[in-house]
C-alpha cells in the first residue's frame, strides 16, 4: 500500500475548508493512496491552560509539559480535536476512526532525549499494522499525538514528530498542512515561499532565526523522516484546495524538503 501521512496543524484544522476533507476522502476511495491523518492542537491546548490558570511555555517549539499540562493536552487532543476531525470527515461522507497513540499501543514513547521538558516524549516504536488494518476496513485513521511508554506513563508528543515517526514506519509520503503555504524567507525585502529546501539550508535558516517557533519541529521532523524511509516531505497550506490531489498525483506544492546527497544532518 502507498501511504500518505497528512499532519494537520493545530494552527489550521479549525479553518480547513470542507473541500480539504473531501479531497482526503477522494484520495482514500479513488486513488492508490491510503491517507492517514495525524493532528496537532497547540493553540487550543494553550487556550485551555490559560482558562485553567496553568502555566504553559515553549522551548524550541515544544511545550514544556508538567503533569497538569499533560492532562490538558490529553483532554484537548484525545477528547476534543480528534473527535472533531472524525466528525468532519463523516459530515463529508467519509469513514474515519480516531485513535490516540495510546490505543492498541500504536505509539510507544520514551522521554525526549536530553530534554528538561517534563512529560514530553518522542516515538520509539510504531505498531503500524494497526493502521494498515483500520485502513483495509475502509476507514481513514485519525491520530492524536499522545503516547505511553512500556510502564504506562503518558507523554505529550509534538504532532510533527508523531507524524514523521508514523510516516517513517510506513515508508510513506508525508505532508505538513499548516497555516502558511510553506517555508518563507525574506528576499529583496519581500517574503518569498521556497519551493524546495535542503537539510543544510534548513540548518542555516534555523541558525539565523528565519525559521523559528512551531516551524522548527516541523523541519527537524522532516529531515529525520527523510533519513528514515520517508519518500517525500512537503509543507503545504491547508487552504489550497488542490494541494492534496497535486501531491498524490506526483506534483509539487508548498515547500519540498530534501537531503543534500552524501550529507548527514547532525541536529
Ligand atoms: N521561515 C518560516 N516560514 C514559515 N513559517 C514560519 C517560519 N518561521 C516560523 N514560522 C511560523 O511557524 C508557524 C507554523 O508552525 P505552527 O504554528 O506550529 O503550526 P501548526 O500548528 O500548523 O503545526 C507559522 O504560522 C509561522 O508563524
Ligand atoms: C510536545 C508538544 O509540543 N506537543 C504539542 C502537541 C500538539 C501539537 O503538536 O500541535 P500543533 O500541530 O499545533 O503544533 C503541544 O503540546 O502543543
Amino acid at each position: 500500500m502507498k501511504y500518505l501521512v497528512i499532519k494537520c496543524g493545530g494552527s489550521v484544522y479549525e479553518t480547513l475548508p470542507t473541500s480539504f476533507y473531501k479531497s482526503i476522502i477522494q484520495v482514500a476511495t479513488d486513488s492508490e493512496w491510503t491517507p492517514i491523518i495525524v493532528h496537532g492542537g497547540g493553540p487550543k491546548i494553550s487556550k485551555l491552560c490559560e482558562q485553567l490558570n496553568i502555566e504553559s511555555t515553549f522551548y524550541n517549539g515544544l511545550r514544556v509539559t508538567s503533569q497538569e499540562v499533560l492532562e490538558v493536552a490529553e483532554m484537548v487532543l484525545n477528547g476534543s480535536i480528534n473527535k472533531e476531525i472524525v466528525t468532519k470527515i463523516h459530515n463529508e461522507g467519509g469513514k474515519a476512526i480516531g485513535l490516540s497513540g495510546l490505543d492498541g499501543h500504536l505509539l510507544v514513547a520514551e522521554p525526549l532525549k536530553g530534554g528538561k521538558l517534563g512529560f514530553v516524549g518522542e516515538v520509539k516504536e510504531v505498531h503500524a499494522s494497526i493502521l494498515a488494518q483500520v485502513a483495509e476496513q475502509g476507514f481513514i485513521p485519525v491520530i492524536s499525538p499522545i503516547a505511553s511508554d512500556n510502564d504506562g506513563q503518558h507523554y505529550n508528543i509534538n504532532g510533527d514528530m508523531a507524524a514523521a515517526a508514523i510516516a517513517g514506519a510506513l515508508g510513506a509520503k508525508l505532508c505538513f498542512v499548516s497555516n502558511v503555504p510553506g517555508i518563507w524567507i525574506d528576499k529583496d525585502g519581500e517574503r518569498t515561499i521556497l519551493s524546495e529546501v535542503s537539510d543544510l539550508e534548513i540548518k542555516e535558516l534555523i541558525k539565523k532565526k528565519i525559521i523559528s517557533g512551531g516551524m522548527v519541529p516541523k523541519v527537524i521532523s522532516a529531515i529525520e523522516s527523510l533519513q528514515n524511509d520517508v519518500k517525500e516531505v512537503s509543507i503545504i497550506s491547508g487552504h489550497d484546495e488542490e494541494s492534496i490531489k497535486i501531491l498524490t498525483s506526483g506534483g509539487n506544492v508548498g515547500t519540498k524538503v530534501f537531503l543534500e546527497e552524501g550529507v548527514t544532518y547532525v541536529g
